[in-house]
């Protein structure tokens, strides 16, 4: 087991324990841990790792989580369970409405691929997958940006529904509380704290992996880009073949999945390729890694296969939020990193906005 204390003392002990880690990665995992990162909100600015026991504790299970799973539950983050149900709930009334009424919004390369997607339209790796879904990007359309300069197939802006009218704002308000400094009404932590969910989460994978809590700063993920789906499955009547989803792994850095309650549907894929559900925990998000934490970590972090598979008799809505690396960033395996993993990068450098361009174009074209 990986001590608390051992967060502490830099990248010397981190190789220690780094290649500790990297052969128990090859257990299988049989479960997903639930993870109470409370501790990391209630500093109110980074984690004061070396004052706060609990913090070390949240670290750890954090990186334990990310060497041998690749996903975790997060409760304890502060966003209020009825803005988490309203959004959901929007969605259901949403998805019902008629294809010309949620063609309105209809996604195409006019909006940078932003827009509603019909059930089969979009596709993983050749297959259409058994979803509908909303696709929001963060809106771009030039600025200090030269990526989205006008010629950028990403270039453009949402496209909200009208109906349900509350749509629009009670998803911006969800959106607000998940990224930045948020205190609603209902807000469960008091005094204003800054949830700030995907920074809070990347600082305490920062400090396991390099020591320090800003690695994922500045020009890494300092301006993070994001994304966000509202999807929905309908019921699978027919064959068990057909997935909601298929199976793949996430673009960037960590995606934050607010899923449907009681509807057993998301799976992950375990190193002796068993298929272990995630079933839905009431009032938490399912976190899980990306392809960039992959590249940046040497591979001491591996994203995991997962996919989507309703073959409930319910409709199922999930919503997942992406927080990114910003779009310009290069990614490449950090030094402390690769010291801990033989030396040499074991994958080529990316820039992320290419990567997620290529996805992207490659999923509807
Ligand atoms: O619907 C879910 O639970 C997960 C969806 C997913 O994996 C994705 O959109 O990347
Ligand atoms: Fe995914």
């Amino acid at each position: 087991m990986l001590k608390a204390r051992s967060v502490l003392s830099g990248i010397k002990r981190r190789a220690q324990v780094g290649n500790l880690k990297m052969t128990m990665a090859k257990i299988s995992f049989s479960s997903i841990p639930v993870i109470d990162i409370s501790p990391l909100l209630e500093s109110r600015s980074t984690p004061k790792v070396q004052e706060n026991s609990n913090t070390r504790r949240v670290i750890n299970e954090i990186d334990q989580a990310c060497r041998n799973v690749g996903f975790f539950y997060v409760q304890g983050h502060g966003v209020p369970l009825d803005m988490m149900n309203q959004v959901r709930q929007l969605a259901h009334e949403f998805f019902t409405l008629s294809t010309d009424e949620k063609y309105k919004i209809k996604m195409s390369s006019a909006s940078g691929w932003r827009g509603y997607q019909r059930v089969g339209e979009n596709v993983t790796k050749g297959v259409s997958d058994m979803h509908e879904a909303i696709d929001f990007l963060q809106d771009y359309d030039g600025g200090d940006f030269p990526a989205f300069l006008h010629d950028h197939p990403l270039h453009g802006r949402n496209l909200w529904p009208e109906t349900p009218t509350s749509f629009r704002p009670v998803c911006k308000e969800y959106l607000s509380a998940v990224q930045e400094a948020y205190c609603g009404k209902s807000c469960i932590l008091a005094g204003g704290i800054s949830l700030d969910l995907g920074k809070r989460i990347m600082q305490a994978i920062s400090l396991a992996l390099t020591g320090v809590h800003d690695s994922f700063e500045g020009s890494r993920a300092g301006s993070p880009f994001w994304l966000f789906r509202v999807i929905g499955y309908p019921p699978l009547e027919r064959k068990i073949t057909e997935v909601g989803c298929g199976e793949h792994t996430d673009y960037g850095l960590l995606t934050l999945v607010n899923q449907d309650e009681g509807i057993r549907a998301l799976q992950v894929k375990n190193q002796a390729g068993e298929w272990i559900w995630a079933d839905p925990v009431p009032g938490t998000f399912v976190v899980n890694i990306g392809d960039m934490l992959k590249i940046w970590s040497n591979g001491l972090y591996m994203p995991t296969v997962h996919r989507v598979l309703n073959d409930n008799s319910k409709y199922r809505v999930s919503v997942p939020y992406f927080y990114e690396p910003n779009f310009d960033a290069l990614v490449k395996p950090l030094d402390s990193c690769k010291q801990v993993t033989g030396g040499e990068s074991k994958f080529a450098s990316v820039v992320y906005g290419e990567h997620l361009t290529k996805k992207v174009l490659n999923n509807f074209k």
